[in-house]
């Protein structure tokens, strides 16, 4: 790929995360990324680790061919007013982490012909571990090129239907946080049943890692590998129905439909 010149406008929680990633993959130096955020002072970890920093969004977009757009919902619509004039036909692409956000809606806030693609990373794009889900419009194919190559280095990538984006944040922008939580939890147990805090959380947490690795290399269902653990009249089974007695999977089932439910009206107020 022609490395183009990269800004991340909004440098949150998010922005940070894929400006990290982007440096540990090697696909680009802090020095060729251009981060923005409203904050001087919030800027200032970014300028010592050798990033662009700057508050001025429109410096960034001209000094930038990718534009990854990484504020709130709440927040896009003035970023998008105020980086309108320096967008260029030809020269820039919008990459839109925005949750809720639709294609169509941000195009029709900027006056000149941009590509837009829409992708939702996780936290986990800092060790290159993302799940990334990404969409665009038919005639942006090319730019989508561009974010699947960058994204792929970053961790694996789903091309999905925009109407998808939705539902993909609740199961792997905030999924994240549910498998986190419940890792915690895990190593809750963990002391209660004897171990010290730290290394309950390493021993929960490698845990997981297994399970998430040999569904991931062997494409086994979670349930084959799950009767591969339940001895019978062993300790598993007894504590998986103590689970389930709980509402452990109705419990995670019930949080990312909500979370999906809620996605859908951050950015109800426009239709595309
Ligand atoms: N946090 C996460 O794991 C993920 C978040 N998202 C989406 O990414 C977006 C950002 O989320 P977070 O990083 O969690 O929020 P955040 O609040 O940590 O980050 C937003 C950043 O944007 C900055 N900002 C606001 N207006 C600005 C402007 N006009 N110019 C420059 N900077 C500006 C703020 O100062 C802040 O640093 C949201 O739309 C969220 O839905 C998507 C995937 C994952
Ligand atoms: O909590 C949120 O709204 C954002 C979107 C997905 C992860 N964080």
């Amino acid at each position: 790929m022609n490395r183009k010149k990269i800004a991340i406008l909004g440098c949150g929680n998010i922005g940070s995360a894929i400006a990290k990633g982007l440096v540990n993959s090697k696909l680009y130096k802090s020095s060729q990324i251009f981060v923005t955020r409203k904050s001087e002072e919030l800027l200032e970890k970014f300028s010592k680790e050798g990033f662009q920093t700057s508050t001025n969004n429109l410096e960034a977009v001209k000094n930038s061919e990718i534009i990854i757009i990484a504020v709130t919902p709440q927040q896009l619509d003035d970023l998008l007013k105020e980086i309108d004039s320096e967008l260029k036909e030809n020269k820039h692409i919008i990459l839109s982490i925005v949750t809720g956000a639709t294609i169509n809606q941000i195009k029709k806030q900027i006056t000149k012909k941009i590509p837009v693609i829409r992708v939702m990373p996780n936290t986990a794009i800092a060790i290159q571990e993302s799940m990334t889900c990404i969409a665009s419009l038919e005639e942006d194919k090319d730019s989508l090129d561009i974010a699947k190559y960058i994204f792929n280095q970053l961790g694996k990538t789903i091309i999905i239907h925009e109407e998808l984006m939705v539902p993909a944040t609740a199961l792997c922008a905030s999924g994240i946080a549910f498998f986190l939580r419940a890792i915690r939890a895990a190593s809750q147990g963990g002391i209660e049943i004897g171990f010290h805090a730290e290394d309950a959380l390493f021993m929960a947490s490698q845990t997981a890692k297994g399970a998430a690795s040999l569904l991931l290399k062997t494409e086994n269902h979670p349930e084959g590998e799950v009767d591969k653990v339940t001895t019978p009249m062993g300790i598993t089974i007894s504590g998986l129905n103590q689970m389930e007695h709980a509402g452990f999977s109705s419990s995670l089932i019930k949080g990312i439909v909500t979370s999906a439910e809620k996605a859908k009206t951050l950015y109800a107020k426009k239709d595309s």
